[in-house]
């Protein structure tokens, strides 16, 4: 998952682009990128590491300009490398820079196609470069000294005509202004606001509601499935328009279970109120499955599952504790690069208060398992820790599939639920008695209580149906020789991942 935001501001926007990433950090944790335009000239800083470390004051002295995009990375093709930190840039027609989020699933046909048809070169392993590269040529095609967003528009419906798989995305092009848009299932969210400044009207475009509120912009919309927003400079009108023949908005159920903040609106959905109604609907299973359960305290493992396990004890009338401390300096570990690393960062991440455990039968209740990193080192924990039983519930059901579609996944066989039963992953993991969220629930848990304004979601980590439809067994099985975590540590000592700053790009800010 990536974290994507445009500005098309009054004044310098390199503070409200630094911002908005921040807020989005927990979105990417690899790399970070900002490329500004002052007039007709970009300037890009990118790196890898947090926003906090990427920029320095120097760097951001030399963001100048009133219109920029910014991005913060967990790549899902490619290598970690600095080269392949976004926004990437293509010099033509016109000058395009690029972020986004998502991953495309036929990049390697684009690939080829990119090269044999439209003749441009892709310098690096990333499908975002390639991306960019088809929507410059579906640009370029329209053939104009001067576009305008109805050209803009047509090389969005041509991208969409050629790119599979899922993908939110912000472009600029110096001079004119940023553009947003969204793939026809609507898989990664998008949304864009506005804010009154004394030099007129701003607009940015985000991954998340969240860095439009931190930053003082208000909602106006999500950018809808198959969607495009233009955002001109030196106007105050925008332009929006369906770019996609059959649009169907299909959000990201994962979204919800873990990648968003409880704080941000996703599709008009709260994802604080999905997570408290997860709560309730794993509670209303314990109930049903399980009604003369011992469980005598209800604990969270921080930070994700903490709105979920409130309401589930809530409802459940027994005792909420926090019984895990969370080091703050820690990031996510679930997007951290690498087994041995997310192991590792687990026990530095959470630590245990004793007197929480001695001697109770304790629930430990998380959002999901994916990996089971998290769960098979938090139950030993609670056990060090002196408690009598120790059960566990999931907010979410068993993961057994692949993403292919911006969450980095990609290995069947690195998934704990993969190919067990779920009394097997209660083994696996070592619990006492292991609960999990039906899909139905969860999904119901998503969608607001009245008419909801999704009716389908992408629930392909849960079941293994891929809306888009062409994610084929050989697909899968390429992806995981390709991104399994043995072959990146493979491509880590390649001379690939050496790479610095050598791709075809701006001049990058050191
Ligand atoms: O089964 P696993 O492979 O361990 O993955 C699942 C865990 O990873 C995530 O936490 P993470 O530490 O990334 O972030 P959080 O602090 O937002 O919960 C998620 O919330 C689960 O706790
Ligand atoms: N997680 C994402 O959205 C990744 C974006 C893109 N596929 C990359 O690897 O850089
Ligand atoms: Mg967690």
């Amino acid at each position: 998952m990536c974290g994507i935001v445009g500005i098309v501001g009054k004044s310098a926007v390199n503070q409200a682009l630094y911002d908005a990433l921040l807020m989005l950090q927990h979105r990417g944790q690899d790399a970070a990128g900002i490329v500004t335009c002052e007039y007709e000239k970009l300037h890009m800083r990118k790196d890898t590491g947090l926003v906090r470390d990427v920029f320095r004051t120097r760097h951001m002295l030399r963001l100048r300009g009133e219109m920029g995009i910014g991005h913060v990375r967990y790549p899902t093709a490619g290598l970690s490398s600095s080269a392949e930190a976004q926004p990437f840039y293509v010099n033509s027609p016109y000058g395009i820079v690029l972020a986004h989020n998502g991953n495309l699933t036929n990049a390697d046909e684009l690939k080829h196609d990119v090269f044999a048809d439209d003749l441009r070169h892709i310098n690096t392993q990333s499908d975002s470069e390639i991306l960019l590269n088809v929507f410059a040529h579906e640009l370029q095609i329209q053939n104009k000294l001067r576009i305008d967003e109805q050209d803009i528009f047509n090389a969005i419906a041509g991208v969409h005509r050629r790119c599979r798989g899922g993908y939110a995305v912000v472009v600029m092009i110096p001079g004119f202004g940023i553009v947003g848009f969204r793939d026809p299932n609507g898989i990664r969210p998008i949304i864009y606001g506005r804010r009154e400044t004394i030099n007129g009207t701003e607009y940015m475009i985000a991954s998340e509601s969240v860095a439009l509120d931190t930053v003082g912009f208000t909602i106006i919309a999500d950018i809808a499935p198959g969607e495009a927003v233009f955002i001109p400079v030196n106007t105050e009108q925008i332009y929006r328009r369906q770019c996609a023949a059959q649009p169907v908005l299909s959000p990201c159920l994962f979204e919800f279970v873990y990648f968003a903040r409880p704080d941000s609106i996703i599709d008009n959905i709260s994802v604080h109120k999905a997570r408290s109604r997860m709560g309730k609907k794993l509670a209303a299973k314990i109930k049903r499955t399980w009604p003369n359960h011992d469980i005598q305290v209800v604990i969270p493992i921080p930070d994700t599952s903490r709105t979920a396990a409130l309401q589930l004890a809530n409802q459940l009338n027994v005792t909420y504790a926090e019984g895990f401390i969370k080091n703050r300096y820690i990031g996510r570990t679930f997007i951290m690069p690498g087994q041995q690393v997310r192991k590792k960062s687990v026990r530095q991440k959470l630590n245990a208060i004793d007197l929480e455990f001695r001697k109770k039968n304790v629930l430990l209740v998380d959002d999901s398992i994916v990996r089971g990193t998290t769960s098979r080192q938090i139950i030993q924990m609670a056990r060090d820790a002196g408690a009598r039983k120790v059960y566990f519930a999931s907010a979410s059901p068993p993961v057994r599939y692949p993403n292919v579609y911006g969450i980095d996944m990609p290995a069947a066989s690195e998934l704990i639920a993969h190919g067990r039963s779920e009394l097997e992953i209660e083994q696996a993991l070592g619990c006492d008695r292991l609960i999990f969220q039906d899909l139905p629930d969860l999904i119901q848990a998503a969608q607001k209580k009245t008419k909801s304004v999704v009716d389908r979601f992408d629930t392909s980590v849960f079941d293994g149906v891929y809306i888009t439809g062409d994610v084929t067994e050989a697909y899968l099985q390429q992806l995981e020789q390709a991104r399994s975590d043995a072959a990146k540590a493979q491509a880590f000592d390649s001379d690939d991942a050496l790479l610095d700053d050598s791709g075809i790009d701006l001049y990058n800010t050191v």
